[in-house]
C-alpha cells in the first residue's frame, strides 16, 4: 500500500530515495531487529544455518504447530523442522526471540563455480531491539553448541575392531565397524554416586576442555585405567562413557597387532571424539615378556622396536608418544582384572590419568541395581529389604553382574528376587566369614609354628653366638 502511494505521491527520480528514506524511518522507531542467515553465503554453505535447523529441531525448544519431520539415513532419531515460511517462538534467558524459515525461489541462475539449489532458504530472526546484546554475544553460541551436542546424539556412533588382523577394507582402513547401540548408561551403572559423578565431571571437563588443553601444551587426549574383578561393569562403563561424550569406541585386539608400525597406523586411522579401548591390558604384558626373554626387545619405557613383535614400549608410544595427538580429543580406556601385574610403567602418574576400582557392589550400587531391573525407588528398598543386607553386602563380595543375574531370573516376581538375593547376601558373607575364619586360625597355627621353631632354634643354636661361624649344622643355621 506504502509502495503504490509513494509511486503516485513521489516522481519517478525520486522514488527509490523516498523507499529507502521510509525503511530507515520505520526501522528506526521498529522495537525490532532482524538478522537473515541464508543457506549459501557466497559460495559456501553457512554452518550458522545448518546450526539454527539441528536447533529448532530439538523438540524440547520449539512451541510451532506446525514442522517438517525428517530422519536421515542410518539415524535412529527423527528430527523435527520448521516448515516453508513458516515461524516459531524461542525463549533463551528470559526472552523470547522469533525464528521464521523463508524460502524462496531463486530467479535465473547467477554465475556460481558450483550449481545452487532452486530456492533460497535462509532464517530470519527477530529480537527486541533492547535484546541485540544477548543474541550477538551468547545466544548464538548457545545455538551452535546446542546443534553440535543434537548432532552427536543423533548419528548413530560406531564401534570398531581391528579383528581382521591387519588386512585393509575398500576404503584402506584397517578398522572394521557396526553400529554401537550399547544401552549402557551413567544412570544405569551401579556405582558408588558420588565416584560416578567424579568420573562424570571428569569426562565433560575433557569434552569441554579445549582450550585449556591448547593454552597448557597437552594433546588433547586423556586416559582412563578400568581395573576389578569381573563382571563388576568395566565393558559397561566403556560403553557408558562413549553414550555420555556421543563418541565412537575403537574396540583395540592387541593380539591381532604383529609390530608396534602396524599400532601406529591403526592410530592414525582412528578419528577424533573416539574412546580407543583395550581390554584386558595385563595380557600384553606376556607380549613384553616374551620381548624381554628373547633379549632384544626393550624393557618398560625402551625405546627398541624389535620390528617384528609388539612391545610395551610401543604401546607406551601408542598412548603418550607424538604419535598419539595425531586427530585430537581422544579417550585411551584400558582395562584389567588384575592391576598388580601391570607394568609399573604403565601405572606411573601422568600415564593413565585416573584410575578407576570397580568394586564388588555396595550398598548405594545395589539400589541402583533394584531401581533399574524391578524398578524400586528409595522408599520400596527401605521397606522390601531387610536392614541387614547393608551390613552383610560388603562382606558378601558379590558383584553386580551376580546381583544382576539374580534380579533378572525373578524379575516378574519381585518379592522373590528380594528373597533370593538376601539368601545369596547371607550365604555368600557367611562363607567368605568361615574362609576368613579358617585362613586366620591357619595363620595363627603358622605362627604357633613359627614360635616353636623359634624357640626350637635359640636352643639349639645358643652355642652358635661364641663360635660364629663355625654352625655347620644347615638346619640349625
Ligand atoms: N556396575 C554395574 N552396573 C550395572 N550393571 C553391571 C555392573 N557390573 C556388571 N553389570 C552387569 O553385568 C554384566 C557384565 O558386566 P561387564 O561386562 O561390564 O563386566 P566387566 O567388569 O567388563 O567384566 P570382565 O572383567 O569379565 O570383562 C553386564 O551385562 C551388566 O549388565
Ligand atoms: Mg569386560
Amino acid at each position: 500500500f506504502f509502495q503504490s502511494l509513494l509511486q503516485t505521491v513521489f516522481p519517478p527520480e525520486l522514488r527509490f530515495a523516498s523507499i529507502k528514506f521510509f525503511n530507515r524511518f520505520f526501522s528506526y522507531f521498529s522495537a525490532y531487529c532482524y538478522y537473515d542467515i541464508t543457506e549459501i553465503d557466497g559460495v559456501n554453505t553457512n554452518e550458522l544455518y545448518n546450526a539454527v535447523q539441528l536447533y529448532l529441531s530439538s523438540s524440547a525448544s520449539i512451541t510451532g504447530t506446525r514442522l517438517s519431520l525428517t530422519r536421515g539415513l542410518n539415524s535412529s532419531a527423527i528430527t523435527f523442522g520448521l516448515s516453508n515460511n513458516d515461524r516459531l517462538v524461542d525463549s533463551y534467558k528470559g526472552v523470547t526471540v522469533e525464528w521464521e524459515h523463508i524460502v524462496t525461489q531463486r530467479q535465473g541462475q547467477t554465475f556460481s563455480w558450483r550449481p545452487l539449489p532452486e530456492e533460497k532458504r535462509g532464517f530470519t530472526l527477530r529480537v527486541r531491539k533492547k535484546n541485540k546484546h544477548l543474541v550477538l554475544d551468547s545466544y548464538l553460541d548457545f545455538v551452535m553448541e546446542k546443534a553440535n551436542e543434537l548432532r552427536r546424539k543423533n548419528q548413530d556412533r560406531l564401534l570398531y575392531t581391528n579383528s581382521k588382523g591387519g588386512s585393509l577394507d575398500a576404503r584402506g582402513s584397517p578398522w572394521e565397524s557396526v553400529p554401537f547401540k550399547h544401552p549402557s548408561t551413567f544412570a544405569t551403572l551401579a556405582m558408588d554416586p558420588l565416584k560416578k559423578a567424579e568420573i562424570m565431571a571428569d569426562l565433560k571437563d575433557f569434552a569441554n576442555g579445549e582450550s585449556f588443553y591448547q593454552k597448557t601444551g597437552r594433546a588433547w587426549k586423556r586416559g582412563y585405567l578400568l581395573y576389578g574383578p569381573p563382571g563388576t561393569g568395566k565393558s559397561s562403563m566403556i560403553a557408558a562413557m562413549a553414550n555420555y561424550l556421543g563418541y565412537d569406541i575403537y574396540d583395540l585386539e592387541l593380539t591381532e597387532v604383529n609390530t608396534n608400525s602396524e599400532l601406529r597406523k591403526l592410530l592414525m586411522k582412528t578419528s577424533s571424539k573416539s574412546i580407543i579401548v583395550i581390554e584386558d591390558i595385563d595380557c600384553s604384558i606376556n607380549i613384553t615378556n616374551r620381548n624381554k626373554n628373547d633379549h632384544r626387545g626393550a624393557g618398560a619405557g625402551g625405546n627398541s622396536d624389535s620390528g617384528n613383535t609388539i612391545t610395551l614400549s610401543g604401546l607406551l608410544n601408542f598412548t603418550d608418544g607424538l604419535w598419539s595427538c595425531c586427530g585430537s580429543e581422544r579417550i585411551f580406556v584400558f582395562t584389567t582384572n588384575h592391576i598388580e601385574k601391570l607394568d609399573p610403567a604403565l601405572l606411573r602418574s601422568g600415564r593413565m590419568d585416573m584410575h578407576i576400582h570397580m568394586s564388588y557392589c555396595t550398598f548405594p550400587a545395589l539400589k541402583i541395581l533394584l531401581k533399574n531391573y524391578l524398578g524400586y525407588d528409595e522408599s520400596d528398598v527401605e521397606r522390601e529389604l531387610p536392614a541387614e543386607v547393608e551390613e552383610i553386602i560388603d562382606a558378601a563380595e558379590m558383584t553386580p553382574a551376580d546381583v544382576s543375574e539374580v534380579l533378572i531370573r525373578n524379575r516378574r516376581d519381585k518379592k522373590r528376587a528380594v528373597v533370593e538375593l538376601v539368601a545369596a547376601l547371607k550365604l555368600r558373607s557367611k562363607r567368605k566369614l568361615k574362609n576368613e575364619d579358617e585362613d586366620e586360625e591357619q595363620e595363627k597355627s603358622a605362627l604357633d609354628s613359627d614360635k616353636d621353631g623359634f624357640e626350637h632354634f635359640q636352643e639349639n643354636c645358643r652355642g652358635c653366638e661364641e663360635k660364629d661361624d663355625e654352625c655347620i649344622d644347615e638346619d640349625k643355621e
